[in-house]
């Protein structure tokens, strides 16, 4: 670098450079030769600090210290004409052999391809032609480090704004002579060869040449005109404003870019001792200008005009820059962003963690799933155990955010959910469950028998077993809710889910877990939600089960019920057997015959037939009375339902086999009298003056009574049972205790008799004060169509006297049983006109139970009057009301021929007489179903004489004695003995 510096810059450049030498100045070997220039500086400035130096940074031929001359005196700079001063005075001074830098008017060709050599800056280039770098490193050798660096032009039709690629590159080189010296750029600079290494060489630029012609072609060299700048005013304030312009543009970039901090600060700290000229090269070489532009400021020898060159293109360089610094606030940013969001992600997590909300933490959820199993592990079969072990494992290995890993969790999650060999205590107590069976349902004694029954054997047995009992009946009777009460008697968790309609077999045996969302099927849901694994499930309407549209869910149903494979059964989402033969499964249906075959032959049933009025009347007073007005928070002493208004709504509302629709209208009763309870403002008289703690207070005295109540009672009924049991063997003993219990139960009455005495003075007088508070509310005959409306149901009577023609039969529906009328009637007669018209919505069992009727009918009118030929010509008329019900069956049959004959015959049948049974064309009596059914049916229909098939005695035997009761019953083979029975012949039918 050449350069005319004072002791003082130079100590100051000494620091500045040694610290952070500009980036241009950093390549291969170019810091070495400075620092020594550096180094012999700060060693003759410490011998003669007030010297200036004229430096010159040339090197001896051997790369060794570089030749360092002083003068005596200080040098007046003068800044106008510094640059070519400086050289022509410091030729002067040089004292050496060496030729000076003007002196070189001959020198190698040297082509630049990217940008040229700017004075006072380093360039290294490599020199791939192997001739010039021989005559470089000879040149060297003669102490004539020079040479000629002149850019090269783009070959013609070439853009100058694309980057060359490799290939061009390579032509460069590859130029030579004539061709290369066309190709040059006029304008170039003196260049000194500081070091070379292989094939690249360092330059530093010196002053500005110009060619003229071409000496030698290879290598490339060239006579040269040495340039000077135009002279200048340097105290010009163009040229002055021009230069500061550059300068605050430079400190600009050096705020917003600090790529080009080094170089700027080193200029610009010391700008006193800068001239213009330098200023303007240094502005260029810095920029990121193309070679081009670079050129034209190479070639401008006009200061001010160089000055503004540069002015516009570190301008742009500042434009460039504040772009940067654009992209780079975007870009950072975007980063910073991505990392606040990456930070607020890691922050949820751990908060997640602390709080224990994690779920995506593998080694929580397996300490969840391993804490979860820990109770029941000792009861879990291996083959399960196992399988837990390895999804445990899998669970490890899988990546959180995986299907997968979802997947295998929620696996996990029901394998260790389930109650793995953990039972409930089961009840043995006969007593205990008879009593809680009688507390909740009325009657139902062959469903309650045969529980007693099942926990009999299990007592025997030490063990429970899975068995499969199916309640059959019409609707409301009571199914699903014995099922409930038949749980609570066992002590076994109750779970309920119904198969009506279900068509999917996965419903039950579970999807496989390769669909997504996929699920158990209900046995294991239910297995999960009860907890234990001997429950009582109770599947609803069996009976109605879908046909299935993928899979057969009655297969299904008979692998989870069957008692002989249910002991593996194996779900398709839980892949591994489970142990179901200790559930009791309780199935309900309305009708058995739609039970598929498989599925019923398994089965227990237990049939429901329905209830009778009487049976109605002690459902309703005790049970579902009782649980409305509780319901309704109606207080017994406030309402009274007579036995008639209760009759009534039985007889006249409510004439369906069970008691939903009692129920229903009970309920309807009881919100009417809440409402006008609350209307009048006396159902909360009592409950306003008491507080709310009181009110709770009350609740559990009066709950821990009703308990006490039921022991006593469960307790003496025992009580009576061992004393029935000893009557038998030990008489005496039984004796003493009858006594001793009396004794008890007179004393428990003596003490009621004195606490009532004594509430008396008390409360008596508060009691009728509260009496006059607020009336009872009556409900009777009278004012029960206030409650609940007019009748529905009038009579199931069409007739009150019997009629020629009209007999009444029985039917059974899947709603109980009913009573229903036979109608003959003739149309019109005449010779051979013997016809039978039917109308009634008849199926073809019964057209055909027609035309048989009407056949023995005709055989027998011939053999009791044998004179009468009225089927013979007589077209008839047979209908059987109701005519949008439709009806079938052929147990209508003995009816139709008594209806046919009392119109042959003229003759109404007796009163009060209903029949059933079908019949053969030779007059035999065939057993029919639904006998109970058809009992209640006639009853309440108010029938006194029923006549059953003699083969339906043993059906009829097993009806409790108050279905029965009242009822005059004939068993029949033969039609022969009805005729008798209905005309009022002999009564040789047995009773
Ligand atoms: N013998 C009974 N004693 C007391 N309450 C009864 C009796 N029979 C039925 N009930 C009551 O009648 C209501 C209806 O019974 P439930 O729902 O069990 O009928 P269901 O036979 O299952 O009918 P569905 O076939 O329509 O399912 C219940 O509130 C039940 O308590």
């Amino acid at each position: 670098m050449l350069k005319v510096l004072s002791a003082s810059y130079l100590q100051g450049r000494l620091q500045n450079l040694s610290a952070k030498l500009p980036a241009n100045f950093s390549y291969g070997e170019s810091r070495a030769p400075l620092l020594r220039v550096l180094g012999s500086l700060r060693s003759s400035n410490s011998r003669n600090p007030n010297l200036c130096k004229r430096v010159f940074c040339s090197e001896s031929g051997d790369g060794s210290n570089p030749v360092v001359e002083a003068e005596e005196k200080p040098v007046e700079v003068d800044a106008a004409t510094e640059s070519a001063e400086v050289d022509s005075k410091a030729s002067s001074a040089i004292v050496s052999t060496n030729p000076r830098p003007e002196d070189y008017l001959t020198v190698l060709a040297l082509p630049l391809p990217h940008r040229p050599l700017f004075p006072g800056f380093y360039m290294p280039i490599y020199v791939k032609d192997p001739k010039l770098l021989a005559a470089l490193v000879e040149s060297r050798k003669r102490q004539a480090p020079y040479a000629g660096a002149f850019l090269l032009k783009d070959e013609p039709g070439t853009d100058p704004s694309l980057a060359p690629g490799s290939e061009t590159e390579k032509n460069i080189y590859d130029l030579k002579g004539k061709e290369l010296f066309k190709r040059l750029h006029e304008v170039g600079t003196l260049a000194q060869i500081t070091s070379i290494q292989g094939d690249q060489v360092v330059l530093i630029g010196h002053r500005r040449l110009r060619l003229t012609e071409m000496v030698s072609e290879d290598p490339l060299t060239v006579k040269v005109d040495h340039l000077k700048d135009k002279p200048y005013n340097k105290d010009d304030d163009v040229i002055k404003a021009t230069s500061f312009e550059v300068i605050a543009t430079l400190r600009d970039v050096l705020k917003t870019s600090s790529l080009w901090r080094d170089h700027v600060q080193t200029y610009t700290q010391h700008i006193g001792d800068f001239n213009f000229p330098r200023l303007a090269d240094f502005g260029a070489a810095i920029s990121g200008a193309n070679k081009l532009q670079c050129q034209q400021v190479l070639e401008e020898l006009d200061v001010y005009k160089r000055l503004k060159l540069t002015l516009e293109l570190v301008k742009k360089e500042m434009e460039i820059s504040k772009i940067q610094e654009s992209i780079a606030k975007a870009i950072e940013e975007k980063i910073s962003g991505e990392q606040r969001r990456y930070l607020l992600n890691e922050q949820l997590k751990a908060i997640k963690k602390e709080l224990g909300l994690e779920t995506d933490d593998k080694t929580a959820l397996s300490a969840k799933f391993r804490e979860r199993l820990e109770p029941n592990k000792e009861k879990c079969p291996p083959h399960v155990l196992q399988v837990i072990e390895e999804e445990l494992t899998k669970l490890q290995l899988l990546e959180a955010s995986s299907s997968e890993f979802n997947v295998t969790r929620n696996y996990l999650d029901w394998l260790t959910a389930l109650p793995w060999g953990n039972y409930s205590d089961e009840n043995f107590d006969v007593h205990r469950a008879q009593a809680i069976l009688d507390e909740d349902h009325y009657g139902l004694t062959d469903v309650k028998e045969r529980i007693l029954e099942f926990i009999a054997v299990g007592k025997l047995r030490g063990i429970s077993q899975g068995k499969i009992i199916c309640l059959s009946g019409p609707p409301g009777v009571g199914k699903t809710s014995i099922g409930r009460s038949i749980a609570r008697a066992l002590n076994r968790k109750f779970y309920r889910f119904s198969v009506g309609g279900l068509g999917d077999v996965a419903e039950i045996k579970g999807h496989r877990r390769t669909y997504i969302g996929a699920m158990p099927g209900k046995m294991v849901q239910c297995l999960k939600n009860v907890g234990t694994a001997n429950p009582l499930v109770l599947i609803d309407e069996i009976d109605k089960l879908g046909r299935g549209h993928a899979g057969d869910p009655a297969s299904a149903l008979l692998e989870l019920l069957d008692p002989e494979q249910n002991a593996n059964f194996l779900d398709h989402y839980l892949d591994v057997p489970i142990d179901v033969s200790k559930v009791l499964f309780v199935c309900t249906a309305n009708v058995v015959e739609m039970i598929p075959n498989p599925l019923l032959d398994r089965m227990e049933i237990i049939t429901i037939a329905g209830y009778i009025t009487d049976e109605k009347m002690h459902i309703a007073r005790d049970y579902l009375e009782k649980s409305t007005r509780e319901a309704c928070g109606i207080k017994p002493e406030q309402v009274e339902v007579t036995d008639a208004a209760l009759l009534g709504l039985i007889e006249n509302y409510c004439r369906e086999a069970g008691v939903r629709n009692l129920q229903k209208h009970i309920e309807k009763i009881y919100r009417k009298i809440a409402l006008q309870l609350v209307r009048k403002g006396e159902s909360n008289a009592p409950s306003q003056v008491i507080g709310p703690n009181e009110a709770k207070e009350k609740s559990i005295n009066e709950l821990n009574e009703a308990v006490v109540m039921e022991e006593t009672q469960i307790g003496s009924d025992l009580q009576e049972g061992i004393i029935e049991k000893l009557d038998s063997e030990i008489p005496a003993v039984a004796d003493q205790i009858q006594t001793d219990l009396q004794a008890d139960k007179n004393m428990c009455e003596d003490d009621q008799i004195v606490d009532s005495k004594d509430n008396i003075g008390t409360e008596g007088s508060q009691e009728n004060e509260a009496s006059k508070e607020f009336e009872k509310i009556m409900i009777d005959t009278s004012n029960l169509s206030d409650f609940v409306g007019k009748p529905v149901f009038h009579a199931e009577r069409i007739y009150d006297q019997a009629l020629v023609g009209v007999v009444m039969g029985l039917a059974w529906t899947a709603m109980g049983g009913s009573t229903l009328y036979i109608e003959t009637t003739f149309v019109e007669q005449g010779e051979g006109k013997g016809a039978l018209h039917l109308t009634g919505q008849l199926g073809d069992v019964m057209k055909e139970s027609a035309q048989i009727a009407h056949t023995v009918a005709r055989a027998i009118l011939l053999e009791k009057e044998p004179n009468n030929p009225f089927f013979a010509n007589s077209k008839l008329h047979l209908h059987v009301p109701a005519g949008a019900t439709p009806k079938d069956g052929p147990s209508a049959g003995c009816t139709m021929i008594t209806s046919m004959l009392s119109l042959a015959m003229k003759k109404p049948v007796k009163e009060d007489l209903a029949m059933t049974g079908e019949v053969t064309l030779t007059g035999r009596i065939l057993p029919i179903g639904g006998v109970k059914e058809k009992t209640i049916a006639a009853r309440r229909s108010n029938v006194k004489t029923l006549i059953f098939p003699s083969a339906n005695r043993r059906d009829f035997d097993e009806l409790s004695a108050n279905v029965k009761e009242g009822l005059e019953v004939h068993f029949v083979d033969d039609y022969s003995q009805i005729f008798n029975l209905a005309f009022g012949g002999d009564q040789d039918a047995e009773k």
